[in-house]
């Protein structure tokens, strides 16, 4: 994907360079590159840097895809294939807007300084030292950030968004037996690292959401009237989550309290047990060694490292409790930070002219759900505003099976994109 892009850009007259980042940590992996860019070097033009990342969620037909996830298809007015709306599609379309200018004979309003990623799934890996290093060298001079890799809260109706939950991500393993074990011989003979795993799970998180390790909602900042009300007007049904679900498993009965569980307070979500038996069948083994995954989206005021501190002394406490012989280990695999940043802005005024221009309604204002670690890196680093103008819509199953773009969304999402540069090069600052 790095070279591809890297060719794409080229071909269009980019400077296009790949940045090695080493191995990934504890791994002889080498880390996908990060494809850094330029487009442009007028120096009356305002410099705007754009975002991506062109790594995406692992996929295999056997999760029940329809079609094959790696081969991009078109039915139905919909591009289908893994990546297609996060975040291959948006990346693309960044690349079409210079194309478009390029056909059209149009000049390109701004410098464009491109930054995409390949580590974005798995906690952004190397970028913020990447960032941190290059401040005041490759992005030095950039007046604003826009970052398209989420989507619109619904189906029909644009938003652009200020806010985002930052992620930790757990590993707990439990090993015991030095191996795999008959059920009918060993069961009821030894402790098993499954029932244990499960005992710890049962203790972090209530199955309506309530999270149960101590002092995490302490660090949740409290609900003003201010911000409640910003929930009025904001265009969402709950047969949007239905559709987006394909269920009514809704934990909340109202509009508003389920979008302030998605935007402004912390969850637990359980991911998978790695080392369990999960084929087809009925295999009477106990595993050996489990690795139960879990994550926390977190939102302020909440920090990675107290957090870290509470699921630690937590689940040893829990674990301590059990007495169990079986050993267990806790491991952080990788956290990103929330950000919440105000829409009061010419880099956000730009874009609701531009979403105006091309959708003919003005977009909500929205917080997203997700995560992207590099957003509060950006603009601590760099100390210019950023913003998240999505293409995809809330029902394209990013992360999930079918995953889809509307040709409409990528059509017009390419028109916002470039509309949103030439609005940036002339909004007023002030
Ligand atoms: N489109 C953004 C996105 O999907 N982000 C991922 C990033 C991630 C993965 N693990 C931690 N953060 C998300 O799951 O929100
Ligand atoms: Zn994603
Ligand atoms: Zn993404």
């Amino acid at each position: 994907m790095a070279h591809f892009i890297k060719n794409e850009l080229t071909a269009l007259g980019a400077e296009i360079e790949l940045r090695d980042l080493g191995k990934q940590e504890g791994t002889d992996v080498d880390l996908p590159p990060i494809v850094l860019g330029r487009y442009g070097s007028d120096p009356k033009k305002r410099k705007i840097l754009v975002y991506g990342h062109y790594d995406v969620q692992p996929a295999l037909v056997e999760d029940g895809w329809d079609t094959e996830p790696f081969k991009l298809i078109q039915k139905d007015g919909k591009l289908i294939g893994r990546g297609s709306t996060d975040d291959k599609g948006p990346v693309m379309g960044w690349i079409n807007c210079i194309q478009a200018h390029q056909k059209a004979g149009i000049e390109f309003p701004v410098n464009l300084v491109i930054c995409f990623e390949g580590m974005e799934e798995y906690g952004s890996d190397g970028l913020d030292d990447l960032i941190r290093t290059e401040k005041d060298k490759f992005f030095k001079g950039v007046d604003a950030t826009c970052i398209c890799d989420n989507y619109w809260l619904g189906t029909s109706h644009p938003v652009l968004t200020y806010g985002i939950r930052g992620c930790s991500y757990y590993a707990v393993t439990v090993s015991g037996p030095s191996a795999d074990l008959h059920s009918g011989i060993f069961g009821g003979m030894v402790s098993e690292p499954l029932i244990d795993l499960t005992h710890v799970f049962s203790k972090l998180v209530s199955p309506k959401g309530k999270i149960l390790i101590p002092g995490v909602m302490d660090m949740v900042v409290p609900l003003t009237p201010e911000e409640e009300e910003l929930y009025d007007d904001i265009k969402y049904s709950m047969d949007d989550l239905y559709a987006a679900t394909g269920s009514k498993t809704n934990l909340f009965d109202t509009e508003k309290e389920s979008l302030m569980a998605r935007w402004r307070y912390p969850t637990v979500s359980f991911h998978g047990v790695e080392g369990a038996f999960s084929a087809p069948g009925a295999k009477t083994v106990i595993p050996a060694k489990v690795s139960g995954k879990f994550s926390i989206r977190t939102v302020p005021n909440i920090t990675p490292r107290k957090l870290d501190d509470c699921v630690t002394e937590y689940i040893n406490k829990v674990w301590e409790e059990l007495g169990s012989k079986n050993k267990l280990e806790i491991k952080l695999l990788h956290d990103g930070m929330w950000w919440l940043s105000s829409p009061n802005h010419w880099n956000f005024e730009a874009a609701k002219k531009a979403t105006k221009a091309v959708w003919k309604v003005d977009p909500d204002m929205t917080r997203e759900g997700g995560s992207i670690p590099v957003t509060l890196t950006f603009e601590e680093e760099l100390k210019k505003n950023v913003l998240l103008l999505p293409m995809g819509r809330g029902d394209d199953g990013a992360h999930s099976i079918n995953e889809k773009l509307d040709l409409i969304n990528y059509i017009n999402g390419i028109k916002t994109l470039s509309a949103y540069l030439h609005y940036a090069a002339v909004e007023p600052m002030a």
